[in-house]
């Protein structure tokens, strides 16, 4: 279904993230995408990050039973499509989201294990890696790794394609139904370049590798754009592949802003196909 037409059930998507003060990345990255794909976001807030194109300068991290309290709110009285979590800071909440998640069943779930920030910030603590693996992993229908997560997930370094399908099929063994192994921190012909694994296929997706340097929250609209496609009622794999395209040409739209890795515009990419 086109976005455009008008829908009998409103599209809704659960961002489960942190707040990214600069704007390019976290809740506000993923806000942007859902009404893009005019998908009604609604959020579960994490952190608050005071972040910008240089770095993370302060994180407030918010108590687990809040998290809890706006995924119940949200998914009591709105209906869910499609879930999709970034940063979850620490063990306990993932753990009560996974809990949460578990029990109320809302739509299919996106797990994008943020770990560190394109300016190299921790943005979760050493016991929330465990976690992730034993509770949330074998809740998510996509998990999308980046190269350094890929590689704490699966224990090797990624180096070329043949390691990147090793590390999808070690991660898919942890339970999530599909893994995406995204390329953006490979070098050479391989940056841009992702792996997707569900057991049976395994695909590789890529479009064309973007010069630029304003990459600052390629990892979550990515995931955003698979959520607000499977709101729309794609199948995961279908979900993924448009989702690269929406953050491929979003990627050659760089907006001019900040001294290190800038935003890109969710704005300028054509209609959503
Ligand atoms: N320079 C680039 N050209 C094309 N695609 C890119 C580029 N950088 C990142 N991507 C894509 O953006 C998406 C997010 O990946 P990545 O940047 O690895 O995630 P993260 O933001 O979590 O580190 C992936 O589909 C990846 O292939
Ligand atoms: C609040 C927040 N969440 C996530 C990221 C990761 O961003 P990226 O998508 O660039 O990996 C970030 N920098 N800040």
């Amino acid at each position: 279904m086109r976005p455009m037409e008008t829908p009998k059930r409103v599209p809704t998507a659960l961002t489960i993230a942190g707040s990214d003060s600069g704007g390019g990345a976290g809740i506000q990255a993923d806000l942007n995408t859902f009404s893009y794909h005019r998908v009604h976001g609604t959020t579960a807030l994490t952190a608050v990050t005071a972040q910008n194109t240089r770095g993370v300068t302060r994180v407030d991290v918010l108590p687990a039973a809040s998290v809890a309290a706006q995924v119940d709110a949200v998914i009591d009285d709105l209906g869910v499509g499609a879930v999709k979590t970034g940063m979850l800071v620490n063990a306990e909440i993932i753990s009560v989201v996974a809990w949460r998640l578990k029990a109320l069943k809302p739509g299919p779930l996106v797990v994008d294990p943020v770990m560190v920030s394109r300016a190299g910030a921790r943005l979760i603590d050493d016991s929330a890696v465990g976690a992730l693996k034993e509770h949330l992993l074998p809740l998510a229908d996509v998990v999308t790794p980046n190269r350094h997560e890929a590689q704490l997930l699966s224990g090797m370094d990624l180096q070329t394609l043949e390691d990147m399908k090793e590390a999808a099929r070690r991660i898919h063994q942890l339970g999530p139904r599909a893994v995406l192994v995204k390329g953006g921190g490979m070098s050479g012909e391989l940056r841009g370049l992702d792996v997707w694994f569900d057991g049976e296929r395994m695909e590789t997706l890529f479009l064309r590798s973007v010069k630029t340097h304003n990459t600052h929250g390629t990892g979550c609209t990515l995931s955003a754009a698979i959520a607000a496609w499977m709101a729309l009622g794609q199948a995961p794999f279908e979900a993924t592949r448009r989702a690269k395209t929406f953050v491929t040409s979003a990627l050659e739209h760089p907006l001019p802003l900040g001294q290190g890795h800038g935003p890109f515009s969710h704005f300028s990419p054509l209609e959503p196909s």
